[in-house]
């Protein structure tokens, strides 16, 4: 049986926790698969302290952390997320439990070839639309993406400027998922927001 287009979550590294934690109760009701927990500028301790503060809000095996494998291993939580500044993957294969996920953004056919090989669980390609998360860069549209996903067997979750309205070109595309930022951590009401990317996911792989 196939399974549901996944949504993640990604958080803005500019919400303090009290938001973070109202943000992530009410998207993992609404329908979010996963939480990125992508702050940069916190330490270790902080990573590990908001993953422990989530977990009393959403289960841990629906978390990851972004760049911190040591945080992803010291809570157990479902696993990592790979930056470009990051371990690589097999690096940081030697720092998670041997359950845990590890995910690779990438930005190039090639660089998706090569996060495969390395064995990376997904890949979070990107970014697909303008995003203001991404202000100076442009967007790389959906061909280069149709050629990864035909190519390689790794799930492929499509990242940057993705509404409830063009969620459904990246499951065309071959995207197992998508990934949202702004569009879900800066709307005015979170729970709806992220349940309108929810039906949008679901509706499309119910008529496929
Ligand atoms: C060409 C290019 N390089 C790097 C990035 C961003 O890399 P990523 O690892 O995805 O890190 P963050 O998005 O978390 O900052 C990019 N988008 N394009
Ligand atoms: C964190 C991140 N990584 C990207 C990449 O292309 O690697 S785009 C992005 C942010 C996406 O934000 P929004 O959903 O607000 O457009
Ligand atoms: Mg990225």
């Amino acid at each position: 049986m196939r399974q549901k287009p996944e949504l993640h979550v990604i958080t803005s590294g500019k919400q303090p926790l009290a938001e973070v934690l109202r943000i992530a109760e009410l998207a993992y009701a609404g329908g979010m698969d996963y939480l990125h927990i992508r702050e940069k500028q916190r330490t270790a301790r902080e990573c590990m302290d908001w993953a422990m503060a989530l977990s009393a809000v959403m289960p841990l095996d629906r978390l990851l952390i972004n760049d911190r494998t040591d945080v992803a291993a010291a809570v157990g939580c479902r696993g990592a997320h790979l930056a470009y500044h990051s371990l690589s993957v097999q690096e940081a294969r030697r720092v998670v439990r041997d359950h845990q996920w590890l995910g690779r953004s990438v930005h190039s056919y090639d660089e998706a070839a090569a996060s495969e090989a390395e064995g990376a669980d997904y890949l979070i390609y990107g970014h697909v639309y303008s995003s203001a998360s991404k202000p100076d860069l442009e967007p790389r549209g959906i061909e280069e993406l149709k050629q990864i996903t035909a190519a390689l067997r790794t799930p492929v979750i499509g990242i940057g400027g993705v509404t409830p309205e063009n969620a459904v070109e990246l499951l065309k595309a071959g995207c197992t998922g998508v990934a949202v930022l702004s569009g879900i951590t800066a709307a005015d009401d979170v729970r709806q927001k992220t349940a309108a990317y929810r039906q949008a996911l679901d509706l499309w792989e119910e008529i496929r």
